[in-house]
This record gives C-alpha cells, sequence and structure tokens, in this order.
C-alpha cells in the first residue's frame, strides 16, 4: 500500500488484469492493502482503469445540465425510501451549498430511464446510459472492495448473503462555490451509517479524519471509499468508519457523485460467529437496520449512535 502525499492510502488495482482475478496472488496482496486500510483508517484512494476517463467527463457534463434544471423538476425526485439518501436535497441547514439527488438501482437500465424521464420528459437520450453505465461500474468496483474486506476479515463465505441483503442509491452531488460571506463548509463532520460508500469527486475538498485526529486529504482522479457504521457493527468493531466533510476551496464549484451501499430494508446486521472470539469479544448486539435508521433520524446529535444503539454493555 502506497501513502500519498497527504496520507491517505493509496491503492493500485489498475496493475495487472490478473489481480482482479480472485485466488490469484496479486488478489491476495490486493485484499491485504483493502483490509488494512479499513481497518487503520476507513477510507483509500482506489486506481481502478476499468473506469474510461470519457465516462466521468460525460457524466461531469450531464450533472451539470441535470442541476441546471428548474427546481421544480428536480423536486420531481422525491424520496422513495424514508431515511435514505435518495430524493432531491438542496438548501438544506447544515449545507447550505449543497444540491444533491439520489437515484435507487442506477444500474439497472429501466431505473436509470425512469429517472431521467423524470428530469426530462421530452428526452434526453445521451444521459441515461451514463448514468446507468457509471452506476454499474461503481456496483463492480464496490463488490470487489466488499469481496476483498470479507476475504481479509476470513468471512469471505458470507459475501453473497450479504450482497442479497443490500441495496444502493446513486447520488449525484453538487457544491456552490461559497461567497465570500459564507462557510466554506460543504459538508458537516458526519460518518456514514451505510456498508461502503465508492465516491469520485471531480476537484477535491473531501477530507477523513484520521485515528490520530488529523485531517487527511483524497484526491480526484481516483474512486474514494469511505467505510460505514453498518459494516464497523457487522465486522465486530474491526473496521473503522472516519468522520469526513468537505471543504470548499479555489473559489469553484464542485461535482461529486457516489454509489452507496447499504443494508436493505428488511435487513438484520448480525456479526458473523467467525468474527466472535476471547480475543474480540462480541461488541454489538444484532439489530434491524431500518430500526437503527429510525433511531438516528428521531436522535440527530448523537455523536456515537452505533454505540449508543446496539454496543452492548451500552443498552
Ligand atoms: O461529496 C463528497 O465528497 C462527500 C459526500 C458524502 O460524504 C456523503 O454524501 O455522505
Ligand atoms: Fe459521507
Amino acid at each position: 500500500m502506497m501513502n500519498c502525499e497527504s496520507g491517505s492510502p493509496y491503492i493500485d488495482f489498475s496493475k495487472d488484469t490478473n489481480d482482479l482475478a480472485e485466488g490469484s496472488e496479486g488478489w491476495k496482496n490486493l485484499c491485504k492493502q483493502v483490509g488494512e486500510a479499513c481497518k487503520n483508517f476507513g477510507c483509500f484512494q482506489v486506481v481502478y482503469n476499468q473506469a474510461p476517463v470519457k465516462l466521468h467527463e460525460e457524466l461531469l457534463m450531464g450533472m451539470k445540465e441535470l442541476f441546471g434544471l428548474p427546481d421544480e423538476t428536480k423536486e420531481k425526485n422525491v424520496h422513495s425510501k424514508p431515511h435514505r439518501k435518495t430524493g432531491y436535497l438542496n438548501k438544506i441547514e447544515a449545507a447550505p451549498l449543497l444540491e444533491s439527488l439520489g437515484i435507487i438501482n442506477a444500474h439497472i437500465l429501466d431505473e436509470a430511464q425512469a429517472f431521467t424521464n423524470l428530469m426530462w420528459p421530452d428526452g434526453n437520450p445521451a444521459i441515461c446510459p451514463t448514468i446507468h453505465s457509471v452506476d454499474k461500474m461503481l456496483e463492480e468496483l464496490e463488490g470487489v472492495v466488499r469481496k476483498m474486506i470479507f476475504e481479509n476479515l476470513g468471512v469471505g463465505d458470507y459475501y453473497d448473503s450479504n450482497i442479497k441483503n443490500s441495496d444502493n442509491v446513486f447520488r449525484v452531488l453538487k457544491y456552490k462555490a461559497p461567497r465570500s460571506d459564507e462557510s466554506d463548509i460543504g459538508l458537516p463532520p458526519h460518518t456514514d451509517k451505510i456498508i461502503l460508500t465508492v465516491l469520485y469527486q471531480d476537484i477535491n475538498g473531501l477530507e477523513f479524519l484520521s485515528k490520530e485526529g488529523q485531517w487527511l486529504q483524497t484526491q480526484p482522479g481516483t474512486f474514494t471509499v469511505l467505510a460505514g457504521e453498518a459494516l464497523v457493527a457487522w465486522s465486530n468493531g474491526r473496521i473503522h468508519a472516519p468522520t469526513h466533510r468537505v471543504i470548499m476551496k479555489g473559489g469553484k464549484d464542485r461535482y461529486s457523485y457516489a454509489r452507496f451501499g447499504t443494508p436493505n430494508d428488511g435487513a438484520t446486521v448480525e456479526i458473523p460467529k467467525e468474527l466472535i472470539d476471547k480475543d474480540h469479544p462480541l461488541q454489538f448486539r444484532s439489530f434491524n437496520y431500518m430500526d437503527f435508521l429510525q433511531y438516528l433520524y428521531a436522535n440527530p446529535h448523537l455523536d456515537n449512535p452505533l454505540k449508543m444503539y446496539a454496543c452492548i454493555g451500552a443498552v
């Protein structure tokens, strides 16, 4: 694993295509790097060349068009699931520079099509396949990363059922450059409450907190992976979910897009028995993920909601 200048781990998936063949030496080596990065930082950069630069550029162009639509049009993308990052967010108090749209299952062509039809009733033939291809690529990458994490924890067998009990949201985000009298905080410090986030940013700004309490930069031009609280619980506390934030710099609007992998509506987060032993006593009770989201929604200002909600001894 390489550390880039700012200290954030940097893992290259694109050195050799064989590295992505499960079971190969290269694969095992990547599993180790990914696993270590998740335990020590909970955030890392991935170089993944399955994504042609042109595809990012097309999506970024499409996003500019999308955010340029009237608010009434964007508002048509209503929250289809409570407490999920779907729907249209604009001018929220905690993040006044941010505007974002979330789409569930954009990796399925019909879903991407339904979203584009809603935004462009007269059609916008270019953007639909772009959204669809990008989310498909993110689905693949997130799957590879998740598999590597599970393998590294020694519980690779749980991967298929875990994916089956997962949901996803593809989200596009725009942060307006702050005026001189506005705060430069694009998104205040938070942890993601899901399993994994895979994100791409056009210019930098996303920072995460190291275990030592330092803000580390992430880089544009590569994918950023962030572990979330559901993975912390599931891994019996082995994985770290870092606090992260967006700081606006350079006087430019900033665009990012991400796929959020989350437990699905009925899912129970339950620690695999293989991850419980005398050195790693059970840290979190099993819980229904939707109940946890409801708890978060009802208690938005807790410092460590997962601990309050599910930590053995805290309940
Ligand atoms: O836009 C970004 O870089 C970060 C987005 C983020 O952290 C989130 O949506 O949870
Ligand atoms: Fe986040």
